[in-house]
């Protein structure tokens, strides 16, 4: 039994046309399905919660982006009961993006319903105020995450994916936060190492995937199964100087240039001088200072091809 996991408005609305797609092709080839459409934020995650809380095995669909993705991770009680396919219709698709797996519906659709690979993916975890929330893709402080909290509210999203560029919404967005982001400083603090500062800190982003923010390939060497997460840090840059060095992150090529570090770790603690805007898998979570980023133990099993 499949259960579809549906976000009708990822995308700004496309979800729900891409369902029509399915569907049909369920039906005629009598797969045995359920469907569940989420109709406000959150709801994705409650479901996933309900459903897995009989510690029952379970086959889950995402249809939606990487937020809906992040959601259902969330409510999933017991990562190893759980095998999980995506169908890719956000605006972003960076999960989708390092798995390959296809853009088109029906060919993402095929693949989990006649799955050849699987991957054993690490979940992410952050914890702030007692909180603690899972990211599948990445989670940052700082400049990315006030992106992300823009494009939340932004009209621009809608308008971008009306004409099929909402690939391009969170570099365009980006332009505009350039020139609204003061920088902070940023101490990080990895494997309980001694603590490192960086002074004029734009951003730090823990990454479990390659991409972030439609295709900015921040960590190039993350894995998703490798059983480490991948950290970047930007700091020093004047907001003219990043515009110039940003673009490069589409081929990974940013690393080279002074002011962007990255490392490897299991854990990390970050604390900024200021409150920052914080995101897992671009779901923004208001303004922290203090955060602290490990793995789950168990891991989450993924249909890729
Ligand atoms: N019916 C709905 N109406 C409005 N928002 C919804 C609905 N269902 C879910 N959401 C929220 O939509 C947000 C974004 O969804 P999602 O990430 O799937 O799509 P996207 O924003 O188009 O893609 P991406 O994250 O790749 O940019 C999530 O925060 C989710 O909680």
């Amino acid at each position: 039994m499949y259960h579809f996991i549906v976000n009708p408005n990822s995308r700004s609305g496309l979800g729900l046309s891409l369902w029509a797609q399915i569907e049909p092709e369920l039906q005629k080839r009598k797969i045995d399905y359920t469907v569940f459409f989420t109709q406000y934020q959150k709801h994705a995650w409650e479901y996933t919660e309900k459903l897995t809380s009989d510690h029952t095995y379970h086959t889950l669909v995402v249809l939606g982006g990487d937020g809906t993705v992040n959601e259902v991770i969330n409510g999933i009680r017991d990562l190893s009961k759980v095998t999980l396919g995506y169908i890719p219709t956000g605006s972003s698709n960076d999960f989708a993006r390092s798995f390959k797996i296809p853009s088109d519906p029906l060919k993402a659709l095929e693949i989990i319903l006649s799955p050849s690979d699987y991957s054993y993916m690490d979940v992410g975890c952050i914890s702030y105020q007692n909180k603690k929330r899972r990211f599948a893709v990445s989670s940052g402080i700082g400049f990315d995450a006030g992106i992300c909290h823009e494009a939340v509210v932004s009209r621009f999203k809608i308008w971008l994916n009306k004409i099929r560029l909402g690939k391009f919404t969170y570099s365009l967005i980006a332009l505009h936060r350039l020139f609204l982001t003061i920088p902070a400083d940023i101490t990080l603090r990895l494997d309980r190492q001694n603590p490192v500062v960086f002074r004029k800190g734009w951003f730090v982003t823990v990454m479990n995937h390659p991409f972030e923010g439609g295709g900015l390939k921040f960590c190039p060497a993350a894995k998703p199964n490798d059983g480490y997460l991948d950290i970047i840090v930007v700091s020093g840059f004047s907001p003219l100087r990043l515009l110039s060095v940003l673009p490069f992150a589409f081929a990974g090529l940013h690393t080279r240039f002074r002011g962007i570090r990255t490392f490897r770790c299991k854990t990390a603690e970050i604390t900024t001088t200021r409150t920052l805007p914080v995101h897992t898998d671009g779901e923004p979570i208001f303004l922290q200072r203090h955060l602290c980023v490990s793995m789950e133990k168990k891991r989450l099993k993924i249909i890729i091809s």
